[in-house]
């Protein structure tokens, strides 16, 4: 019997195991997984089996060239797939997690991807100077930060988006719904105020959703996270991960070092402290979470 062809399209929206499928033509159709599990993300490239004037089932995942990943010892969770900018949206006001921060951008050092730390609310001065504080780290590590406004407009970022994939994460309430209806116009991407008229709680994006931006490109609005789990790292290429630590790898007296307490290590006095902490911190995580649990 002849297959049908199975046309290929992008996952748009990724709410659980619904999924939103569109095709090429720009058709969207409501899609789902084969099996019980749907190891799917948003910004996937899918071939479907059509099943109906809006259904398809998802028939094959094509291979990803990125996926933001996080897991921890109880669950697991495909933040975006196919993106080649992580964009970590912070603010000046509430206040953020530095560490998640670090996290993030170990992950996105572990796939390669381009990652930008976007200070957003720059307009709430009093709190800019903390704010700046907390990232100059990141800056004096060589990552890019932007800081800008959305309620003033979010130009700043399109030249970083132009033609890529980028994904917004980060914290609840840091404003990466906002900067999305800053760039896309007609997104409508509900913000707090939203949320807040309708009570429906702390959290405002509760699924990602892909978002088409004029010119070329697409964006990724995910929900805010509270953690992020490296659990998926293998403790072999965590430490490569950090782009500090390269310069300083191999020089260490064993092949195995943890950069803990072993004689001769080459690394544990060239990098900053905190550094170090967080490296110990996930490759704790990552080998109690890798044991066998009984
Ligand atoms: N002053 C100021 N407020 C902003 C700015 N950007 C966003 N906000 C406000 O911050 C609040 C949270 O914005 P959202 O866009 O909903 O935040 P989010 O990061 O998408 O939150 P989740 O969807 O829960 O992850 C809203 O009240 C926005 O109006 C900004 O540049 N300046
Ligand atoms: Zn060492």
């Amino acid at each position: 019997m002849k297959k049908t062809a199975q046309p290929a399209a992008r996952i748009v929206s990724a709410h659980g195991r619904h999924y939103v499928a569109r095709l090429e033509d720009g058709r969207e159709l409501q899609a789902f997984p084969r099996g019980k599990k749907s190891d799917i993300a948003c910004g996937d490239r899918v071939l479907l089996d059509i099943q109906g004037e809006d259904q398809a089932r998802i028939a094959e995942v094509l291979p990803r060239t990125s996926l933001l990943y996080r897991k921890d010892m109880w669950k697991q969770k495909m933040v975006a797939a196919n993106v080649d900018l992580v964009a970590i949206v912070v603010a000046t006001e509430p206040s953020f997690s530095p560490e998640l921060v670090a996290r993030i951008l170990v992950a996105c050092d572990a796939q390669q991807v381009d990652a930008l730390i976007v200070l957003n609310k720059c307009d709430l001065t009093a709190a800019l100077p903390a704010a700046r504080a907390a990232l100059e780290p990141f800056r004096r590590l060589g990552y890019n930060v932007l800081e800008l406004s959305a309620l003033q407009g979010a130009d700043a970022l399109r030249p970083h988006l132009a033609g890529r994939t980028a994904v917004f994460t980060g914290q609840s309430g840091m404003g990466k719904s906002t900067l999305v209806n800053a760039l896309v116009p007609d997104a409508r991407a509900a913000t707090r105020e939203v949320s807040q008229a309708l009570d429906s709680g702390k959290h405002t994006t509760t699924y990602a959703k892909l978002y088409d931006l004029a010119g070329g490109g697409a964006l990724i609005d995910s929900p805010g996270l509270q953690e992020f789990g490296l659990a998926q790292l293998d403790v072999n290429d965590l430490e490569q991960a950090f782009p500090d630590f390269r310069a300083h790898l191999g020089s260490c007296r064993f092949r195995d070092c943890a950069h803990d307490s072993e004689p001769g290590c080459g690394l544990r006095d060239h990098v900053a402290p905190d550094r170090l902490a967080l490296y110990h911190l996930l490759r704790h995580e990552i080998t109690t979470a890798a044991a066998p649990q009984y």
